[in-house]
């Protein structure tokens, strides 16, 4: 249970995690479109059609031939009507225009549209302003090229990127499963809230938070019944946990307390990658593997289970389903000056707003212990502070990481 590495910085331990999950990248699969939100791409889509896939009216109007304009009005002869749907493959003979609507496909000949607000209609004879040449035309392709890469392998699959795969026909798209996960929370003081409670005991505050971090990010974790500190019961319920999740999450028991048994239970039963990493808060994290689980052991205190699911937690989900796309990191100017007397890498809490200058300001919480709960819901962003001892200048253009907005 001893030959593995403790005490890492926070980058060696990040790589770690990284390889572990790249070890153990999901498996491909194909769900309907409505299913892909969320997801991470496996493979390239190349565009099958172009967008738009025929040049067509932006506006309701008149489509014409810009070389009948001439003067301030002309007047042209209306001779059909072209709404969106089915191209009833008209064409426009000199002098002559049609009646148009928005996306309807332009008739053969036209080049140009008018909108119905600046034209006089009086029966089949039509006036219409001067214009340049294909205003309001959208034209074929200019969008999307066929056969183009509109989307990448390790991309995640926002509304934007799923309603671009509609428009190209496709109802499907291949993407990685994503992970199973159990979440834990552990210890004997902890309490359901609703229940009464005792002297020495708390509410448990951080499934709430995990579970919600979770989902937040699109997983539908499966929260186990609480552990108590007795190793039997962590061993049982640990590796009934392994053999069925890609993911098991644990909070607490897992530092140098005479009740933290989940290192134990995972060293015995399975193989730690690392134990212990030079952050703060969340020193105490632990990866492990068991059965076919990647096993994360969140320190127990509220703001190290924020911190060390950020960053690690993520880490993992994002590795085992192959995202290469970062997740936003935002830089802001620090309000206030910081003094860092520790060599660990920090988190702190702090609030995030942007000037009237467009500059964006991060404001720590002086609440810095990690059991302090409500400086983190009085924030919305975890700023990084880098390793060594660091006295920060107001104005100092920090890392931040968002976890709140909006
Ligand atoms: N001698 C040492 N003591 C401690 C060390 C150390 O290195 N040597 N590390 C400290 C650090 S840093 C942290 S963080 C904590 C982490 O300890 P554990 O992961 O073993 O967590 P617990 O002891 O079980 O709990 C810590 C703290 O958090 C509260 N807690 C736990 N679970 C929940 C929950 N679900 N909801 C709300 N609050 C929870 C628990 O009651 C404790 O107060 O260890 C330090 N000690
Ligand atoms: O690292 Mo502990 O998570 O500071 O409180």
């Amino acid at each position: 249970m001893t030959d593995f590495p403790t005490g890492l910085l926070f980058d060696e331990a990040m790589a770690v995690t990284a390889e572990v999950a790249a070890a153990h990248r999901l498996e491909i699969e194909h769900p309907a479109l409505s299913r892909c939100h969320g997801r991470v791409l496996a493979q390239d889509v190349v565009a099958p059609l172009s967008l738009p896939p025929f040049d067509n009216s932006a506006m309701d109007g008149f489509a014409l031939r810009h070389a009948d304009l001439s003067g301030e009005q002309t007047e042209l002869r209306l001779v059909g009507e072209q709404f969106a749907g089915l191209a009833l493959g008209l064409a426009l003979g000199a002098g002559e225009c049609a009646r148009i609507t928005t996306g309807a496909p332009l008739p053969a000949g036209a080049d140009t549209v008018a909108i119905k607000e600046n034209v006089r209609v009086d029966g089949d004879r039509v006036w219409v302003p001067q214009a340049k040449r294909g205003h309001h035309v959208r034209y074929a392709g200019e969008d999307v090229a066929e056969g183009e890469t509109v989307l990448r392998a390790g991309q995640a699959l926002t509304p934007a990127r799923v309603s671009l795969a509609a428009s190209l026909g496709l109802s499907s798209l291949p993407v990685r499963r994503k992970p199973t996960v159990a979440v834990f929370t552990s210890g004997d003081e902890l309490v359901e809230p609703g229940m009464p409670l005792r002297p020495g005991q708390i509410y448990d505050s951080n499934r709430e938070l995990l579970m919600g971090l979770l989902r937040a990010d699109g997983l539908e974790p499966t929260a186990w019944p609480r552990l108590p500190d007795d190793p039997r019961q962590v061993e049982i319920a640990l590796r009934d946990a392994a053999c069925a999740f890609d993911l098991v999450f644990t909070c607490g028991a897992v530092s140098a307390g005479e009740k933290d048994h989940i290192p134990a239970v995972l060293g015995q039963f399975g193989r730690i990658h690392f134990w212990k990493v030079k952050m703060r808060p969340g020193m105490p994290l632990l990866l492990a593997s068991m059965d076919q689980a990647r096993c994360l052991g969140l320190p127990g205190n509220p703001v190290s289970v924020l911190a060390t699911y950020l960053s690690f937690g993520r880490a993992l989900i994002d590795g085992l389903q192959g995202r290469v796309e970062p997740r936003p990191k935002l830089r802001a100017r620090l309000v206030g000056g910081i003094e860092k007397s520790h060599p660990r890498r920090e988190f702190v809490r702090a609030r995030l707003r942007s000037d009237e200058d467009g500059v964006l300001w991060v404001d720590p919480n002086p609440a810095t212990a990690s059991h302090r709960l409500r400086a983190a819901a009085d924030s919305d962003a975890l700023m990084v502070v880098a390793e060594g001892e660091q006295r920060l200048q107001e104005g100092a253009v920090m890392e931040v990481w968002p976890y709140a907005l909006g």
